[in-house]
């Protein structure tokens, strides 16, 4: 992927970036972190205060459409929807879809973060961007303020802090919230927008976006090009007859079973068994996962759900974990168990279960 150099003002580099949809890929990197917080950005390059740093890429669509996504998206997806207030309107930038995009791997940090998501407007549409707080050196972690307060990992952070990997049962990630990506974005186009062009944020929700009025860079006609009006693209909206904008203003949606997919994603610490309380679960994942001999299992596959009260002891153990199962000759099985903060009472007990079969399957030497 092409690298723009920086030779523009930090807003004539979101908008470049921006309006090719690339990121800056020689200067960023994806690193894994750890179980808790598994993938995060990384700078390659030291960055001066103020400099747009990435893109919060993904696809672009109305409130209704987030809310109507929200009610279908498993919880591991969205946590991935941004909504921002533009024109008056609530809009969403839907990150859930696993691209190579990296502004939908910065993690959050409500305490110390070194960047601030802004909105930038290239081409008459939004684009939520993210733009050095201070001078950012290499090697360190991009992050920014998710907004909001009830973000699951931040109650669990220093219990994580401290705690070894192996997870108590005090330990079992909260629930989380349903709550939406809070918005603290910035307009960077406001030095040049009276407070009529871009109007002081409606009082949300608390689960909703705090759009943020501040000075920042100044956008210049030619940086970016006249945005359609609100009732224009709102007719848009009303023609297609749906909430996702047309083919030619936003990327195509993602099915929502290639989303489904992309939540089986993990990571992992080591238990022994003698560490497992009860596992009753582990031969019988492994019988249906024989019986199948399939790679994955849809709803129709699996023949017999487990009764509740098998499901609420696998839940009583099932974390972030492994348990090593020694088959002889030297030779042993690493069952991989999924459980992580998104995974809780909003999942149901069925698509746990199949959530865990899936990862042991894929897991499975
Ligand atoms: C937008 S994604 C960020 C990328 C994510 N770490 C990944 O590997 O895909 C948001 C998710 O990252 C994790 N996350 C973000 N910030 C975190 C933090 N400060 N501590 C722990 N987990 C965090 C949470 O699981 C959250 O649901």
């Amino acid at each position: 992927m092409a690298t723009i150099r920086r030779r523009n003002t930090p807003l004539k580099d979101a908008i470049a970036h921006a309006t090719r949809a690339i990121d800056k890929a020689r200067e960023l990197e994806v690193k894994y972190i750890n179980s808790f917080k598994g993938r995060g950005l990384f700078a390659k390059v030291p960055y001066q205060k103020g400099d747009f740093i990435v893109e919060y890429r993904g696809e672009l669509i109305s409130s209704q459409e987030s809310e109507r996504r929200r009610g279908i998206y498993h919880s591991k997806c969205t946590v991935f929807m941004f909504d921002f207030c533009w024109k008056e309107r609530m809009w969403c930038i839907d990150a859930a879809q696993e691209d190579d995009s990296l502004g939908r791997l910065v993690n959050d940090d409500h305490i110390y973060p070194n960047c601030k998501m802004k909105r930038v407007i290239a081409e008459g549409k939004p684009h939520l961007c993210l733009f050095a707080l201070r001078d950012i050196k290499a090697g360190e972690e991009i992050t920014y303020d998710y907004g909001g307060s009830d973000w699951p990992w931040r109650k669990q952070a220093k219990v994580q802090e401290t705690a070894s990997d192996t997870l108590s049962s005090e330990e079992v990630p909260q629930s989380p919230s349903p709550s939406k990506m809070q918005a603290k974005v910035q307009n960077t186009a406001a030095d040049t927008m009276s407070s009529e062009e871009v109007p002081q944020s409606p009082s949300f929700s608390e689960m909703q976006a705090k759009t943020q009025e501040t000075s920042a860079d100044t956008l210049s006609s030619e940086e970016a090009p006249q945005s359609p009006s609100v009732s224009e693209m709102q007719a848009k909206t009303q023609e297609t007859g749906a909430n996702t904008l047309s083919s030619e203003e936003v990327p195509q949606s993602p099915s929502l079973s290639h989303m489904q997919a992309k939540t089986q994603e993990t990571s992992a610490d080591t238990l022994s068994s003698e560490e497992v309380p009860q596992s009753p679960s582990v031969s019988e994942v492994q019988a249906k996962t024989q019986e199948t001999g399939a790679d994955t299992l849809s709803s129709e596959e699996v023949p017999q759900s487990p009764s509740l009260s098998h499901m609420q002891r696998m839940w009583m153990y099932m974390r972030t974990m492994t348990v090593e199962q020694h088959v002889g000759q030297g030779h042993k099985r690493v069952w991989m168990y999924l459980t992580t903060a998104s995974m809780g009472q909003h999942v149901s007990h069925k698509s746990v279960w199949l959530n865990v079969i899936r990862l042991k399957m894929a897991r499975l030497h």
